[in-house]
């Protein structure tokens, strides 16, 4: 991979690379765009590949949080990082802390929270050494974890698609694919149940599968099975790039609306299924629950008006579909027109010169 090369096209700020040898810690923190304000995303533990796939993840999951921040009318901008590590196997205390001093480092450029493989245990590690974290123990004051508010935003946003794509924004009797059961689908299956929902559940932890099995009647399918099974939604919610060629033809839902980070495997997928006549939320915008409760934080959390902005991801899908029909153009293309043209005018709007606090003549000393 030319680094800078892939920097330029899609115009990052910055990337950090962390290592720390005692703790095993291996870490990339990517700064995509702070117009908006710091970077603020989630921390991912995964076991890449390749060092050059755990790069590309950082990069691309970075990028979608500038956009998902914007179009979430946060005034943040977007960063992620991913540290290189079994989540079950090679976390510990120092390596969190080691991380939680790098962020330190960047003094506010970027704020980190959870994402796959990290907890809110986690998080109070970094807090350790950094007040840049949120998502931590709620005993400090914080949001604890995003993931049920993450659920409950993609159960808004999916109410507000179904709505476009059969009429009435009832999932009362609605059959919905769920892939992944984990933190944030368990929720999402809770709600949906509670509704009326039927469901369809596949993960590659069996235990995920009984769990959602024996809580809400559903039925269980292996991980290969989900994209081709009947159903009027798809709701992706385990990791990115499962709208892709192989998959698409598969489809039989009029609707896919999840909380995976990053679906479409490439933004041609988004056209294809747009052809197709399918509802597709685009991800960062109906995932955005989480970040929005997180980023309450900064204004000292008040969970009733975090809700609040959550519950209104309805109207926000509701406002993509109407640009993205308006336009004659997919929800995903909608979708980033809206985060750009913010970005676009905050970054204009600053034109004006206006002291910050750092005074620009502080250096000098008078002799
Ligand atoms: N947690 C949040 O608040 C939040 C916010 C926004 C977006 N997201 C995104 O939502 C997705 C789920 O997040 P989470 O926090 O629930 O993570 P999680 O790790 O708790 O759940 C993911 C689940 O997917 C399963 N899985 C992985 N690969 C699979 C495959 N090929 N087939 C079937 N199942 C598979 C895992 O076993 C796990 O149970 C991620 O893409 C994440 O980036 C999460
Ligand atoms: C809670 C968050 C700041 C990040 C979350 N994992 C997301 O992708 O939106």
């Amino acid at each position: 991979m030319e680094i800078f090369k892939y920097l330029e096209k899609y115009d990052y700020e910055q990337v950090v690379f962390c290592q720390d040898q005692q703790s095993g810690l291996k870490a990339i923190i990517a700064i995509h765009d702070t117009t908006l304000g710091p970077a603020l995303g989630g921390t991912r533990m995964w076991t890449y590949a390749s060092e050059e796939a755990a790069i590309e993840d950082a990069l691309r999951l970075a990028k979608g949080m500038t956009y998902k921040n914007a179009a979430a009318g946060l005034n943040l901008g977007g960063g992620k990082t991913v540290i290189i590590g079994d989540p079950r196997k090679d976390k510990n205390e120092a390596m969190f802390r080691a991380f939680g001093r790098y962020v330190q480092g960047l003094n506010g450029r970027y704020i980190t929270a959870e994402d796959v493989g990290t907890t809110v245990a986690d998080m109070d590690l970094i807090h350790e050494e950094t007040d840049f974290v949120t998502g931590i123990s709620p005993a400090f004051g914080s949001s604890g974890n995003p993931s049920p508010v993450t659920a409950f935003g993609v159960y808004r946003g999916m109410k507000a698609a179904a709505k476009e794509a059969f009429g009435s924004d009832s999932l009362e009797g609605r059959v919905v694919a769920v892939q992944g059961v984990g933190n944030v689908a368990y929720t999402l299956c809770q709600y949906l149940h509670e509704e009326g929902a039927q469901l369809i559940v596949t993960d590659i932890n069996k235990e995920a599968v009984n769990r959602a099995v024996e809580a809400f009647g559903a039925l269980a399918v292996d991980p290969d099975e989900i994209y081709g099974v009947e159903c009027d939604i798809y709701a992706p919610c385990a990791l990115g790039a499962t709208i892709n060629d192989e998959t698409i033809p598969q489809l039989k839902a009029k609707v896919i609306a999840g909380s995976a980070n990053n679906q479409l495997k490439d933004t041609r997928h988004g056209d294809i299924i747009h052809e197709m006549g399918i509802v597709y939320a685009p991800d960062y915008v109906i995932n955005a629950g989480g970040v929005i409760n997180v980023a309450d934080e900064l204004y000292g959390y008040n969970q009733e008006r975090a809700m609040k902005k959550v519950e209104q991801l309805y109207t926000t899908i509701e406002t993509v579909i109407e640009i993205s029909k308006r336009d004659g153009i997919p929800t995903y293309v909608a979708a980033d027109r809206m985060a750009e043209e913010r970005i676009a005018r905050i970054r204009n709007s600053r034109s004006q010169f206006l002291q910050n606090g750092h005074h620009i003549l502080s250096h000098r000393i008078s002799r």
